[in-house]
């Protein structure tokens, strides 16, 4: 990928016994997520491109080249305009939050980049305002990592870097922090590479990524299209496989407390959210959260049953089970199924099934529609 702004990175060597060779891309706005298991590389790679770890390879971020061996170019960490938010927020905790701010925004000094945020604007973005006067010791987890994304952003990053700024958080500053998170792509003129080993959280917040084996990339792309690719196995997520549908909002029902959405032509409900109808909504669907009937289902609890054709059928070998490829218009599903399954009910590609979904997580809204 090339284009303005946009950050391609290649990389290859070794740190004590491990060995890390990658290369990839992320665009010039939008959150990419770097997704793989412990030890995989992820740090490895952000603390690459920061300047702080020494790899062979090139580092470029839009017209910038802040590493590049073949031409003897190595841009020291100082020197590049990089925000790195990490797993635990490391601010001053003597001073307020208004002082932790400002820290950012002198260091820029006047290397400032065109995108530079004003203070009153980084405040705004991440909810500050109540907090600016407190002192950092006394904020809560979700608190202290907002003002570690802000004090990063006054900094005037053209890169902003994300080392799973939310694993140390409780479940509740998780949720404090993630809708912050989730509204700085429309808001930043910038790339974000994030790193999680949590697909739930990436699907939450990344449209593109790169998934990660140990020391190599497996494959990169749209995260939606990745998702439904069955050759991946576990570097898709593992257990918490699954994909993601984009719906329109079709209706609220105050008396049971749903939200009513269409996804070409079909219908899905959902516990209720809280968005207007007539906008899209992000759900991910867990693969081990569909089962697959031939007929439509009849007397059963489950509400959410997609009419579809089986586009796609893996069966793993020396395991009881098979995953299967859904194409539900307007979408794909994945089933976790058993292989016994797969044969009592003689399943094969192009056959018409129902998908029953057990369970639908509503994500966020819709990325398209937010930006
Ligand atoms: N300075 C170092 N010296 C020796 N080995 C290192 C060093 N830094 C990292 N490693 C090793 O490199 C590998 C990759 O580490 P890295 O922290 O990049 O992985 P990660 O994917 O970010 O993992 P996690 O999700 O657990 O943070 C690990 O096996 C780690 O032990």
């Amino acid at each position: 990928m090339s284009g303005e702004g946009s950050v391609a990175v290649s990389l290859a060597g070794r740190i004590g016994g491990f060995a890390l060779d990658v290369a990839f891309t992320a665009p010039a706005r939008g959150i990419t997520a770097l997704f793989g298991p412990s030890g995989c590389g992820k740090t490895t790679i952000l603390r690459c491109m920061a300047g702080l770890t020494r790899l062979g390879g090139s580092v470029r971020v839009g017209a910038e080249t802040w590493q590049d061996d073949a031409a003897g170019v190595f841009v020291p960490p100082h020197r590049r305009a990089v925000g790195y938010v990490f797993q635990e927020a490391s601010l001053f905790s003597h001073l307020s939050v208004r002082r932790n701010l400002l820290y950012g925004w002198r260091r820029a000094g006047r290397a400032a980049s065109e995108a530079r945020l004003a203070p009153d604007d980084v405040v705004d973005l991440l909810g500050l305002a109540p907090l600016m006067d407190r002192t950092t010791e006394a904020l809560s987890g979700g608190e202290r990592q907002r003002v570690a994304v802000g004090r990063a952003l006054l900094a005037a990053p053209r890169l902003l870097l994300m080392d799973e700024p939310m694993s140390a958080l409780d479940r509740m500053s998780k949720e404090d922090i993630l809708p912050y998170i989730e509204s700085l792509p429309s808001r930043l003129k910038l790339p974000i590479v994030y790193v999680s080993h949590d697909i739930a959280e990436v699907s939450r917040l990344a449209d593109r990524a790169v998934l990660m084996g140990r020391g190599s990339v497996v494959a990169e792309g749209a995260l939606d299209v990745l998702l439904e690719r069955l050759d991946l196995g576990p570097a898709a997520g593992r257990f918490e496989a699954g994909t993601i549908l984009t719906a329109t909002v079709a209706g609220h029902d105050a008396g049971y407390h749903l939200t009513l959405l269409d996804l070409a032509g079909q219908r899905i409900v959902i516990p209720r959210a809280p968005v207007p109808v007539g906008e899209t909504v992000r759900l991910r669907i867990r693969a081990r959260d569909v089962a697959l009937t031939l007929g439509p289902p009849q007397g059963i609890s489950i509400r959410n049953v997609l009419g579809g054709t089986v586009i796609q059928l893996v069966e793993e070998p020396g395991t009881a089970y098979a995953e299967v490829l859904v194409d539900v218009g307007g979408g794909r599903l994945r089933a976790r199924l058993t292989r016994l399954a797969v044969a009592e009910l003689g399943l094969r590609t192009g056959m018409k099934v129902h998908a029953l979904m057990k369970s639908v997580a509503f994500e966020s809204r819709s990325l398209a529609s937010g930006r």
